[in-house]
């Protein structure tokens, strides 16, 4: 008969604690000081204080939204309390309550008076704990006293097994993994407080080292893995092709460029495959660099394809491409979720014989029912804008399993990835970086401008247009709704079109139909239109040189990286250009923080420092998008230091310890390391 499980233990096993080494590294999110009563005169805004007192002058208040408040005082001193969410019994309750002991947030100031919101009641004298409390993650339904029992109960039983070698612990000085864990559970009144509240007490060091020591070795033993697989067999004899995509194209290339197609090249010819990420900044030129990569593979006879994010996006390629293959044998194929269904047949029949060479396209490229004939490189251009599955789908695709053959990849970025990050998540991956503009460039002019001025804005971009210059006009993120947001455009759009009647203006929406948004877009590249009112559609790598005018409304709504890439979508050419960041009082810390960083700097790299800095890891990369954490203790921002030594640890455990270094990927990865491989 099965044993049935109680609520609780079903609680905890969602959260994945079934055996007592799970219960066992569950580690406390934070700790709450509850070791002390406060006094009233000593608190300040901010503390989460502990008091003893008496309630007094409970009352209901009707104002500007019903709320219960009191006072409460103790022998130094008075405070305010008060309830947003409270019962109809809570005021007697109150009144008849006498000494309590309560707990919560100070907030306001020494001259306004403190007040404490829905603070958590308790007995007052009950005996204090001598140490931290720690506070576990959990679910809802599942209280902090009977996590903290199960996970006490575990620790008692387990045996524990240190999986880093003496050699490296006493390398770098590391405390027993035993008795940190110990600490961190059940910090004893010697412990430094802060340290543990804070996480650089070395017990917490103890746990981040040997998480990011898992991390290293797996990434160490992810590109070892690469390096047995096969790739496609390349040869560069001829380089007639190359030649003539280059000829075509017409410019020459600036030296990064030349420098990072060399660095492909080498790759190419590795018998395993490439796995390289090609950065450059908004606007620095890497497109031609994977038309040319295209053309090294095809001259071999086998496929690649090039897969964006959007529709318009990948369109733009496919011209280009069509444009730069022009006087050549090469069959270039399109492929996208709005094909309609012949077309979409042809299309993959071309694919699946092998009569399509060039194949580009969006997500539709890795749906079922599409098979390469022999599918050598892969590019991707805005590779963090996709999901790691959907990368592997891709790869799959091209994958020979008798041979074990999988297709070179090379993936496209303009958002830069800082070291400390790149060392931690892509050590798998080699990075080529573009970090030279085309010549002829001027430097964009950033402007901020109060939404008020937006008519003042209009009579100034009627003269410029009326002398040929083109402007993009995008309009404001709605977050909460799409359908918004396209009203909001459409507004946008029929207020400018009243407002300039001899200017003609386009619209360009995520909603239109894949057809009419392309017949937009030529129209504006040709300059037939003057400004173009668009959502964010336009975010990612549109190109049209000849605009020259960007204007971002409530520009405060957006993310740094979005507004640069949006940014950058003029300065294309050798036309001066401005971007405009209209925005709208009052602006939040963070927004003034990003309106600023654009204004002062142009450099891609620098922003996306800027953008780490507040944004955090997992959401600069996009990971929290994907559900998935891949470090739960460790930050490889503010523990920077912690990575190299994690990455110089790695090499001697895996040298020296290899069968060690595969159990102590388990125990802090379990099933994660796919993750890496993006
Ligand atoms: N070597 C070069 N000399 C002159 N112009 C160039 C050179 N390389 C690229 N360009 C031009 O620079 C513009 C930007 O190039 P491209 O569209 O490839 O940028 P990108 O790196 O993809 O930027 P984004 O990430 O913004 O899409 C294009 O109009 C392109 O034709």
């Amino acid at each position: 008969m099965a044993v049935k499980r109680t609520a609780s233990e079903e609680k905890m096993q969602a959260l994945g604690l079934v055996s007592d080494s799970d219960f066992v590294f569950h580690l406390p999110l934070r700790y709450e000081d509850e070791t002390q009563i406060h006094h009233i005169a000593d608190i300040y805004p901010g503390q989460v204080a502990q008091l003893e007192g008496v309630v007094e002058n409970v009352a209901v208040s009707y104002g500007h939204r019903k709320q219960l408040t009191a006072t409460f005082k103790d022998a130094t001193g008075k405070i305010s309390l008060r309830w947003i969410h409270f019962y109809g019994s809570q005021k007697a309750q109150l009144e008849k309550a006498g000494l309590i002991r309560i707990r919560g947030e100070v907030r306001g100031s020494s001259m306004w008076g403190y007040e404490i919101i829905h603070p958590k009641i308790s007995k007052a004298g009950q005996s204090l704990p001598q140490t931290l409390t720690p506070v576990y993650p959990s679910t809802e339904g599942l209280t902090q006293p009977v996590l903290r029992k199960a996970i006490l109960a575990a620790l008692s039983r387990v045996d524990f097994k240190d999986t880093v070698p003496e050699e490296i612990k006493e390398k770098f000085h590391l405390p027993s993994l035993k008795e940190s864990i110990f600490i961190l559970h059940n910090p004893s009144q010697h412990e430094n407080t802060y340290a543990l509240l804070d996480k650089t007490h070395p017990a917490w060091q103890r746990i981040k080292f040997d998480e990011l020591l898992a991390q290293q070795i797996a990434l160490y033993l992810a590109r070892q893995a690469r390096t047995q697989l096969n790739a496609p067999k390349l040869t560069f004899d001829d380089t007639l092709l190359f030649d003539k995509v280059l000829k075509t194209f017409g410019l020459p290339l600036t030296a990064a460029q030349q420098r990072v197609i060399q660095e492909i090249k080498q790759d190419l010819l590795k018998p395993y495959p490439m796995h390289r990420l090609l950065q450059g900044d908004v606007g620095s030129g890497k497109t031609i660099v994977a038309a040319l990569t295209a053309a090294l593979v095809l001259q071999n006879h086998q496929q690649v394809a090039i897969m964006a994010p959007t529709e318009i996006l990948a369109e733009q390629h496919f011209y280009k491409m069509k444009k730069w293959f022009e006087h050549t044998s090469i069959e270039v194929v399109w492929l996208s979720g709005s094909l309609k269904v012949k077309e979409k047949r042809e299309a993959l029949e071309k694919i699946q014989s092998g009569e399509a060479q060039l194949i580009i396209g969006t997500q539709a490229l890795i749906q079922k029912g599409v098979e390469f004939a022999n599918l050598a490189l892969m590019i991707i251009d805005e590779q963090h804008r996709f999901g790691v599955g959907q990368r592997l789908s891709l790869s799959k695709k091209g994958e020979d399993s008798q041979l074990d053959i999988v297709p070179h990849q090379l993936n496209m970025s303009a958002t830069p990835i800082p070291r400390t990050l790149a060392m931690s998540y892509l050590a798998d991956v080699d990075v080529s970086i573009i970090d030279e503009l085309p010549p002829g460039r001027q430097t964009i002019l950033t402007k901020l401008m109060l939404n008020e001025r937006r008519d003042e804005l209009l009579n100034h971009l009627r003269v410029e247009c009326q002398s040929g210059k083109q402007v993009y006009w995008v309009c404001p993120l709605v977050e909460e709704s799409e359908t918004l947001q396209l009203q909001t455009a459409v507004d946008t759009y029929q207020y400018i079109q009243e407002y300039l009647p001899d200017l003609k203006i386009g619209l360009l929406h995520g909603r239109m139909a894949a057809k009419e948004k392309a017949q937009v877009m030529q129209a504006f590249a040709n300059r037939e239109l003057a400004i173009l009112v668009a959502t964010t559609v336009i975010e990612v790598g549109v190109d049209v040189p000849n605009a020259s005018i960007m204007v971002i409304e409530h520009a405060e709504r957006f993310g740094l990286a979005q507004l640069h890439q949006l940014r950058g979508r003029v300065g294309r050419g050798d036309i001066a250009s401005v971007c405009i960041l209209l925005y709208q009082n009052p602006l939040s810390n963070t927004a003034k923080y990003r309106l600023k960083a654009l204004h002062e700097t142009n450099d891609g790299f620098e922003i996306a420092r800027r953008d780490l800095e507040q944004r955090g890891p997992g959401e600069f990369l996009g990971l929290r998008q994907s559900g998935e954490q891949l470090l739960r203790f460790a930050d490889v921002h503010s523990d920077a230091n912690l990575v190299e030594k994690a990455r110089e640890g790695a090499m001697l455990f895996l040298q020296h310890y290899p069968e060690l270094a595969h159990q102590h990927v388990e125990r802090w990865l379990k099933g994660k390391t796919d993750y890496l491989r993006s």
